[in-house]
């Protein structure tokens, strides 16, 4: 059974003076579901992004998020409600363990009472260490996350983002600066965390690297969606192409 969208981002509009970023752009967003968004170089897609985590006020349209419209809600309550970004360098607490990492981010949120706290403990580390197994760090749980690579370190913060009850999940170019093999590989990850109920909303250069892995995909051009479907539809439509090479 199809689940509805958690989110949906309806008819944004940005602009910065005379630049329209944003030109009536629709997305959704649904739980267990790997969104891609795709565009050329400045065709919105990162202000897109802004729009809907609250970094950015729109001039125009609405966002929707479990029925209730948080257009004018500030970031911090967004992120409280459960909508969560990545950021271009991981915020990690570099000398804690791998498995610390993702439990702190459940402890930042929530402070559980005194009493039960030892089986409370248990239960975090159980689910702290399921998340690790989804994103392939469970190997890692007991190093500090000071060693871990980029792109590990990429996969532990989206981990400790589910713990801290992220909803949906925004993320702005994951891959840049992986090569194909590890992107491929963190978009494998991505779809398996989408798959525990989270909504993923990832841009992506590379639509053809994403292709296997996301569920559905938006294809923007100067500021509006200008295509839409299954990921392999969007890639072989002529106009992809056209745009692309229009650049
Ligand atoms: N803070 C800003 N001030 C002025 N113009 C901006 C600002 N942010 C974005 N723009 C402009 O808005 C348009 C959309 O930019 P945006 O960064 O959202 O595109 P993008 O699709 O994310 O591009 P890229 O793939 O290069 O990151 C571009 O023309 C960009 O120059």
């Amino acid at each position: 059974m199809k689940s509805g969208p958690l989110l949906r981002a309806e008819g944004l509009v940005k602009r910065f003076g005379g630049v329209k970023a944003l030109d009536g752009a629709t997305v959704e967003v649904r739980p267990g579901f790997f969104t891609l968004l795709a565009g050329p170089n400045g065709s919105g897609k990162t202000t897109l992004i802004n729009v809907v985590t609250g970094l950015l006020q729109a001039d125009g349209g609405r966002i929707i998020y479990g029925g209730r419209d948080i257009t004018d809600l500030p970031s911090y309550e967004r992120r409280r409600l459960g909508i969560f970004r990545t950021f271009q360098t991981p915020r990690l607490a570099f000398k804690l363990t791998v498995l610390d990492n993702v439990i702190v981010g459940y402890l930042q949120n929530e402070k559980p009472a005194l009493g039960g706290w030892e089986k409370r403990e248990r239960e975090l580390a159980d689910r702290a260490f399921q998340l690790l197994k989804i994103v392939g760090l469970d190997h890692m749980w007991d190093r500090p996350a000071g060693e871990l690579s980029g792109g590990q370190m990429k996969l532990l913060e989206l981990a400790r983002a589910v713990m801290s009850g992220a909803a949906v999940l925004l993320l702005d170019e994951p891959a840049a600066g992986l090569n194909p093999s590890l992107a491929l590989d963190l978009f494998k990850r991505l779809r398996d965390l989408a798959k525990t109920g989270v909504a993923l909303l990832v841009v992506e250069h590379r639509l053809d690297l994403a292709i296997d892995f996301a569920d559905y995909a938006y294809f923007m051009h100067e500021g509006k969606v200008v295509l839409e479907g299954p990921p392999d539809q969007v890639f072989k439509n002529p106009l992809v192409a056209q745009i692309y090479l229009g650049e």
